[in-house]
């Protein structure tokens, strides 16, 4: 199932918010629909938000009235501003708006439409390099998964979350490509319940084996030595190695470092900023406290009652026993060992 479909020119969402029930695609023949989507969760996921927002410029460019280039460029930039306000924490939107308009920016065309033209290429390599580099991260990451790994898992990092195959759940896929029996425990992850709706719903879909918790019981899942590892994605990774990711991820570090259980991130390069020195600049987006109260319309929390809803946490370094990427699996120490996968001339 594609998280985002680019076809006849124009850009369809699954609208993910309404998963496992209703298999239902956004038409976005706007770029503020595709703002609007991002924002909501209906598309979600940093690697599948990256790609989204990048179509979204292309969207948003189709709507420009103008030949004047300078004038294109302008609109264009006002468009990559807002479809990059919508959510702070995954660096891959910034990533990918900000590629987009370098490439804009650099290139020797004059005409609109021939910047149009490089406009939707670009989206598309974007997309693709995702698929690629989730494929190839996979390939790294099974090595790390014996046959007959019994893995947990918080959030979703999966085909859902990216342009396809996923970074976690891409490790996953990858193990069992190799014929290995893997099998998934998926944390639930309140409040938008990304594990029991898209995670369980993806393994499912796929027969590979999956048994669904709630977000309480990985602590004692582990200490009943039920869990071989633990495997997540990432919203921003610093240089330094720590990493935001869905709230709750911390607390599953915590547990599985007490239980001496390894406990991996995977991600692309897009989702890594060496801008960032450590997780403590990371922005954690906080979102709607009804998200907490209510689910499916009904309360479930009483009316004036505070609420604090972060979307994010940060897990430190080291807890991380290691960072699973494209360029192959990375471990500490990441200060060094991130940078020559991120900067290689520099390091050369
Ligand atoms: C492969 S990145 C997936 C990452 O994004 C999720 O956040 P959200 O559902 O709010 O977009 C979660 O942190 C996942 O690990």
């Amino acid at each position: 199932m594609d998280s985002i479909i680019w076809e006849n020119n124009r850009l369809r969402l699954l609208d993910q918010t309404k998963l496992p029930e209703t298999i239902e695609y956004i038409e976005c023949d706007d770029y503020r629909v595709v703002a609007e989507a991002i924002k909501r969760l209906s598309v979600r996921g940093a690697p599948a938000i990256g790609a989204a927002a990048a179509y979204g410029l292309v969207v948003g460019a189709q709507k420009i009235d103008s030949a004047d280039r300078k004038v294109f460029l302008e609109r264009l930039e006002a468009i990559a501003g807002e479809l990059g306000a919508t959510r702070p924490t995954a660096v891959n939107l910034r990533w990918a708006l900000e590629r987009m308009m370098i490439r804009l920016n650099t290139a020797d065309e004059q005409s609109v439409e021939e910047l149009y033209k490089i406009m939707l290429e670009e989206a598309h390599a974007i997309f693709n390099e995702d698929v690629q580099s989730n494929r190839r991260m996979g390939e790294f990451g099974q090595e790390l998964l014996p046959d007959g790994s019994r893995v947990l898992t918080h959030c979703n990092a999966g085909a859902l979350a990216t342009a396809g195959y996923g970074t976690a759940l891409g490790v996953i896929r990858a193990a069992k490509e190799k014929g290995k029996e893997v099998s998934v425990f998926a944390d639930e992850t309140r409040p938008l319940l990304q594990g029991a709706r898209l995670t369980s719903w993806e393994m499912v879909q796929e027969g590979i084996p999956v048994t669904l918790i709630t977000d309480g019981m990985a602590g004692y899942l582990m200490s009943k030595k039920k869990i071989d590892c633990v495997i997540v994605g990432a919203d921003r990774i610093t240089a330094n190695g720590d990493v935001a990711n869905k709230i709750g991820t911390y607390g599953v570090a915590v547990l599985a470092n007490c239980h001496d259980i390894p406990f991996y991130v995977a991600a692309p390069l897009s989702t890594i900023d060496m801008r960032l020195s450590s997780g403590n600049d990371i922005p954690i987006e906080e979102r709607d406290p009804k998200e907490v109260t209510h689910h499916g319309g009904q309360a479930m929390a009483p009316e004036g009652v505070q609420v604090w809803n972060p979307a994010f946490d940060v897990t430190p370094n080291s807890l991380v026993k290691a960072i699973i990427t494209e360029m192959g699996v990375v471990y500490p120490p990441y200060a060094e060992n991130l940078a020559k996968i991120c900067n290689p001339k520099k390091e050369a």
